[in-house]
């Protein structure tokens, strides 16, 4: 169930008098952006735009930390329009920041899983390859049965990963091949540790938000406020909806919750 308004206000109240030492830091994908069937028709719920904009100069940064390519992230989410946000790409490893990406070389095993994931999909009908250069995203959404497809699939994906050095990521309906030691939670470390900040905002609906829960958690242990929301829907990781001091609707939620922040003093 969703907070009442009372409530969000209420858990944003540690933030008062601290924003300008506030990281919010912001999945894509159910979080910002309604999750579709088809990954390349995702964009951002209307408004986040402009409450990004009204929020950004007041805070020390605004991240969105996705499991995305970090352009597919801006294009999809127009987030060019929106001066002074950073997106970090694949769980971190990249950094878009003011039009410049900054992103590692590809990861050798990367081509023959593209390869394999391929094979794999030929012969289960609906799933659909995402291939993302530096990681391959098995999706089963559309598939007769999303669940038992992702099962069936997963095995191959675990031995795949293995066997090419990579780390298998298991999404909504989805089995992510990529890159192994980064997640959200360096990523938001890091955030955390450039800035300076000694607050931070995190909002997720996924497994692959679950390190940045961690790190808000002992981050914490040296005085920086966290405060975790959860976008929550059907599908959302109970997992994290249970870790959440905030469980809010889906992106229509996390609008409200940072409309709510920006009514904050500094
Ligand atoms: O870290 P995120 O920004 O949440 O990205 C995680 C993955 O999200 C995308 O897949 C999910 O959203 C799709 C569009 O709504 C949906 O069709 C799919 O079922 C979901 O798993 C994206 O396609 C992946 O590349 C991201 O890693």
């Amino acid at each position: 169930m969703s907070a009442e308004p009372a409530e969000i206000r209420a858990a944003l109240e540690p933030l008062e008098g601290r924003l300008v030492d506030t990281v919010v830091a912001l999945d894509f994908d159910g979080v910002l952006a309604p999750i579709v069937e088809r990954p390349e028709d995702a964009t951002a719920l209307p408004g986040t735009t402009a409450t990004l904009r009204s929020l950004v100069e007041r805070v020390a940064q605004i991240a969105v930390v996705t499991g995305r390519p970090a352009t597919d992230a801006v294009r999809l989410g127009a987030l060019d329009t929106v001066p002074g946000v950073v997106v970090l790409g694949h769980y971190g490893l990249q950094r878009w920041d003011a039009g410049r990406l900054d992103s590692p070389d590809l990861e050798v095993g990367v081509p023959i899983v593209r390869e394999r994931a391929f094979e794999l999909a030929a012969t289960r009908p609906g799933v659909y390859v995402e291939d993302k250069g530096h990681s391959v995203a098995l999706h089963t959404r559309n598939a007769a049965d999303p669940g038992g497809v992702l099962e069936d699939l997963r095995p191959h994906a675990e031995a795949l990963a293995a066997e090419n050095g990579l780390q298998l990521t298991p999404g909504r309906f989805v089995l992510e091949l990529r890159p192994a030691g980064v997640d959200k939670g360096a990523a938001l470390r890091s955030l955390v540790e450039q800035t300076g900040a000694t607050a931070v905002l995190y909002a997720g609906d996924d497994l692959g938000d679950l390190p940045a829960v961690t790190a808000v958690r002992e981050l914490a242990a040296s005085g920086v406020i966290g405060l975790v929301v959860c976008a929550d829907a059907e599908e959302a990781s109970a997992e994290l909806r249970t870790a959440a001091d905030l469980v809010v609707d889906g992106p229509a939620g996390v609008q409200e919750v940072l409309r709510e922040l920006a009514t904050l003093a500094s």
